[in-house]
């Protein structure tokens, strides 16, 4: 799939249909193999068939799991290699697949034909009640996202590296995004897992240099960006970051783009971009002056300074300020009573709220992302990236 190369609104459209395409049912479009024997394969077979007559479409986390275990039962083992970091649909399909590891043929014939009856039988009864439990989603490796009172939670998951950001955890947000827009929630939540929400970009993604040097990761670094933060300035449903603790580089600035920040007393406000070398992203070059004033805004982005929330909230990138201890408590019993709000009133409120800006913001996107491209090549930053990855330099 080529995503590399085009534009970055163009890629992630591209991707975002590719994604439901060829997860539409893959394993339908393979032969089954006729060499294994037994009832089962013949109850696979017809599992097979069953697929293509759902009434309800699965969503892609099933359809990955559909397409892992047929693999998995017809070819065995993954042992293809991986594809590449920005080939997202087939390595979301080859990680799906990967996943199963040693699993037996006759064990995946058989969860497929199980998983196949189980949606079966949830597409039959789809004109029922819809269960409402909590619901964790499969698939994802740096993400835990849950689905419950009509709130989809999206809680980065790499707590003992304070939940940095690293080219996985981006191309999954993306995504979990994508799914979240889609699916029967009224509002997304962003959370972290452990003591920080985020400690901003992963500074070991600096390390992967691929064939063409410095220059392509640069360059692939910059799409990637622009592709993650558009995800951002397009989706349609209110957008909450539940802010759990310290945030630091592009898990700060995207907070911009969402609708409720609220933030635990313990969080603080970091963008120490002139320390690393670099320069704002997620749209902060536009929001933040809008925000707090340009003043406020150059004391961050320029200067670096670290605001506690009480000093975020003041600035208006905080919408409001928990106690630690009761932090959870207050704000999902809030949540879960806005996210009874009728859905549609509130799309197209956000819609209107927010649409006139959008194409702004994805013009500013791609100037930041192509600034930043060249900034990850001067001495500046990778001097910074160096001190801290040999352990000379914190925050
Ligand atoms: C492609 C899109 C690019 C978008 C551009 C984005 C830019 C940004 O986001 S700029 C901000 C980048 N972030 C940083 O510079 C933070 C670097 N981290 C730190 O300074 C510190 O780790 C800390 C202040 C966040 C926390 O310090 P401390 O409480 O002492 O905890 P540790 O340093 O021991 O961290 C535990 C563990 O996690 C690793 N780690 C933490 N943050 C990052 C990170 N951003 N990148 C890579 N690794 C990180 C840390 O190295 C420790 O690992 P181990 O030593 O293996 O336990």
């Amino acid at each position: 799939m080529a995503v590399v190369g085009l534009s970055g609104r163009l890629a992630r459209c591209y991707c975002l249909r590719a994604v439901r395409s060829s997860l539409c049912v893959p394993a339908l479009q393979l032969h089954v193999s006729k060499t294994a024997m037994g009832a089962s394969q013949k109850d696979f077979e017809s599992a097979v068939n069953q697929v293509k007559l759902l009434k309800k479409d699965p969503g892609n986390e099933v359809k990955l799991k559909l397409y892992a275990l047929y693999k998995q039962a017809t070819e065995g083992p993954c042992n293809t290699p991986k594809p590449g970091l920005f080939d997202l649909i087939n390595k979301a399909k080859w990680d799906a697949w990967n996943a199963l590891g040693n699993l037996p043929k006759e064990t995946a014939r058989q969860n497929y034909v199980d998983l196949v009856s189980g949606l079966r039988s949830s597409s039959d009864s789809s004109s029922q009640v819809k269960p409402e439990a909590d619901k964790k989603q499969a698939g994802y490796e740096t993400l835990v996202i849950t689905s419950e009172d009509h709130i989809t939670k999206i809680m980065l998951n790499r707590p003992a590296k304070k939940n940095a950001l690293n080219t996985q955890m981006y191309q999954e947000i993306m995504l979990a995004l994508e799914a979240a827009s889609k699916d029967d929630s009224t509002i997304t939540v962003f959370t972290g897992s452990g003591d920080y929400y985020s400690s901003g970009n992963d500074l070991t993604n600096f390390t992967d240099i691929p064939p063409g040097g410095v220059e392509e990761k640069a360059k692939n670094g910059a799409i990637l960006l622009r592709d993650f933060v558009d995800c951002f300035i397009d989706f349609p449903k209110p957008l909450v970051a539940v802010v759990n603790g310290p945030a630091v580089g592009i898990s700060v600035t995207i907070l911009g783009l969402f609708d409720l920040v609220y933030a635990s007393d313990r969080a603080t406000f970091h963008t120490p971009f002139s320390h690393l070398g670099q320069t704002p992203e997620g749209c902060s070059s536009y929001t933040f002056p809008k925000i707090m004033g340009l003043a406020k805004a150059v004391e961050m982005l320029i200067f670096g300074k670290k605001l506690t929330a009480g000093e975020a909230y003041a600035q208006g990138l905080v919408t409001e300020v928990f106690p630690d201890s009761t932090f959870e408590k207050e704000v999902w019993t809030r949540l879960k009573a806005y996210s009874k709000l009728p859905r549609n009133a509130m799309r197209i409120s956000k819609q209107i709220i927010r649409n006139h800006e959008k194409e702004k913001l994805h013009a500013i996107n791609a100037e930041e992302s192509s600034i930043l491209q060249e900034r990850w090549l001067s001495d500046e930053c990778v001097n910074a990236v160096m001190n801290f990855l040999s352990q000379k330099a914190k925050l």
